[in-house]
């Protein structure tokens, strides 16, 4: 199960869509990021910025129109989008579970890729259970009868277990409230420290962002303004733009 964090190396994105009339429009102006391996990453910016954008092409969900990204030294552009998905693996905003157990739902990607299952009692299983802090005793609960927090964090389960090499996170805490938003974003640190997986997380939630990102940048009107550090990134920014978009309520970032 355990995947081994790997590399992106983003380089001269670029992608435009179509406005209502049918214009171009620049939504990544050129962008350059380096996430190591092994790195929680985080993407902070204002609303319209491009942050999903950018997410969408990490694992081919779309393609840039300029530049590339480099999986681990390759060109994710030469490799197939399914198998690039099981090394790129995202984490849905709001969670979905399937009929069934918590079980079921935890072995449903194996079924999907004609893989054994793995058993109620492995340690794969108990190992993502502990990370995502559900109880083992909830194996046979329905998984739609948990909690909504309970309900993201095993879509995390479900998504480690399968061992990607990179884990994408939108917004994951959107649909929490501060408790349990801060109890995912503890998971989150411990798998980066426990797997060893490379992690890119958009977020508008600062208090989490700064509480687990190794590295964070700040994503606006399609170009990287400040990429650093954490704690230089939060306590030290550079950017005039950033400085004012850490210092606004956080309710503006929406
Ligand atoms: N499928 C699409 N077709 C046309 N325009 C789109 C599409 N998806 C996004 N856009 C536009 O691209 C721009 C960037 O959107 P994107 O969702 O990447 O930004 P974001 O930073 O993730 O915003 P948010 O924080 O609100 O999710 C926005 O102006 C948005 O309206």
């Amino acid at each position: 199960m355990t995947g081994s964090g790997e590399s992106l190396v983003l380089e001269g994105l670029r992608k435009a869509r179509r406005d209502p009339e049918g214009r171009p429009v620049e939504i990544l102006r050129g962008i350059d990021l380096t996430v190591p391996a092994g790195c929680l990453m985080v993407v902070v910016g204002p609303s319209g910025g491009g942050k999903s954008t950018l997410l969408r092409l990490l694992n081919r969900l779309e393609d840039p129109d300029a530049g590339r990204i480099l999986l681990s030294g390759v060109d994710i552009g030469s490799l197939d989008p399914l198998a690039l998905r099981r090394r790129v693996a995202a984490v849905p905003q709001v969670s979905f579970m399937y009929d069934g157990t918590v079980l079921d739902n935890l072995r449903r990607p194996f079924v999907f890729r004609g893989l054994p299952q793995p058993a109620a009692d492995s340690e794969d299983v108990r190992r993502v259970l502990d990370l995502c802090r559900l109880p083992g005793d909830l194996l046979p609960r329905q998984a739609r009868s948990l909690s909504i927090g309970q309900q993201q964090r095993l879509a995390l389960a479900r998504v480690l277990l399968t061992g990607p090499g990179v884990l994408l996170l939108d917004e994951p805490t959107s649909a929490l409230d501060r408790p349990t938003a801060d109890q995912l974003g503890q998971s989150l640190r411990d798998i980066r420290r426990e797997e060893r997986l490379t992690l890119v997380m958009l977020t508008h939630d600062l208090r989490l962002a700064q509480r687990v990102a190794d590295r964070a940048a700040f994503l606006e009107n399609g170009r990287i303004l400040e990429e650093g550090t954490a704690a230089d990134f939060f306590e030290n920014p550079r950017a005039d733009a950033l400085r004012r978009f850490l210092a606004s309520p956080e309710d503006t970032h929406e």
